[in-house]
């Protein structure tokens, strides 16, 4: 089953359309990048199918199912979203067992200390950091928790914009290292945005380059690791990271 089908996706900000006929595909377990200069809609793609962009045109369909605009809690509940800077996106006066604890207490469910222990484990912290607040904690480390926080309740799909860019070049390789694990362990399916084609070579399968709200090619990450990209626009992106993807230091 595809986990995300976007089909002749428009969207808008105001009376500004930014992302022109979307057509992608996303198979289930597959990780999968969006890439391109700034602006040009990466992020709006996400936001979209995660409810937080409601002005779009089109389909949005996840795990098989049309997503409507607005709340859809069969998107909340299977599709999760990490955001870049975990400094803005974690709650500054709520620890970290009560931010883990939230979307269990949402959907009503129980066991809650055993999950967020369990949770905390997953994502490589141990138990003394679960009464911390985020200021207690690193920037790696509140990644750690955006990340446990997006899987307490078991998603399918995670959509992750720039998910390790804010963070120290040491620090990046480990996240990058623990959301590699993770869709081992856990099945998952990726959809990623990024500025960084080494990340692309390292965490997906295939990558879609956009431009101007459009995309302009889909690759394999065999083609980028070749440098056999084809279209112009996208060369001039690999040439720009030196003419190579493939180092990250892990
Ligand atoms: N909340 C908003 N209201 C109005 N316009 C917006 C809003 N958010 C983004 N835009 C505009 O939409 C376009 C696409 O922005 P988007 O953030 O999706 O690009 P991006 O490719 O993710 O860029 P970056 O890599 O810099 O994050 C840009 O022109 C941006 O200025």
């Amino acid at each position: 089953m595809s986990a995300i089908t976007l089909s002749d996706l428009d969207i808008s900000y105001g009376d500004t359309k930014v992302v022109h006929a979307i057509n992608l595909d996303i198979a289930e377990g597959e990780s999968f990048a969006l890439v391109g200069e700034s602006g040009s809609g990466k992020s709006t793609v996400l936001r979209a199918i995660s409810g937080l962009a409601p002005d779009w045109e089109g389909r949005i369909s996840v795990l098989g199912k049309a997503r409507s605009h607005g709340v859809d809690r069969q998107v909340a509940r299977h599709c999760q979203m990490v955001f870049q800077d975990p400094y803005g996106s974690l709650h500054p006066r709520k620890t970290v067992d009560a931010t883990l604890s939230e979307p269990l207490a949402v959907h009503g469910l129980s066991n809650r200390g055993p999950r967020v222990e369990a949770m905390l484990a997953a994502v490589g912290l141990d138990r003394r950091f679960r009464f911390r607040f985020p200021h207690q904690l690193s920037g790696g480390q509140r990644q750690r928790v955006a990340i446990a926080r997006a899987l307490m309740l078991e998603p399918k799909i995670m959509l992750l914009d720039e998910p390790t860019s804010a963070l120290d070049v040491s620090v990046q390789a480990e996240i990058l290292n623990l959301l590699k694990r993770l869709r081992r362990e856990q099945g998952l399916t990726y959809l990623l945005v990024t500025h960084n084609l080494p990340v692309v070579s390292f965490l997906c399968d295939r990558l879609a380059v956009m431009r101007h709200g459009r995309i302009v090619e889909v690759a394999s990450v065999a083609q980028l690791k070749a440098g056999a990209l084809v279209e112009p626009y996208s060369k001039e992106l690999l040439a720009a990271s030196g003419g190579h993807a493939q180092t990250v230091s892990t």
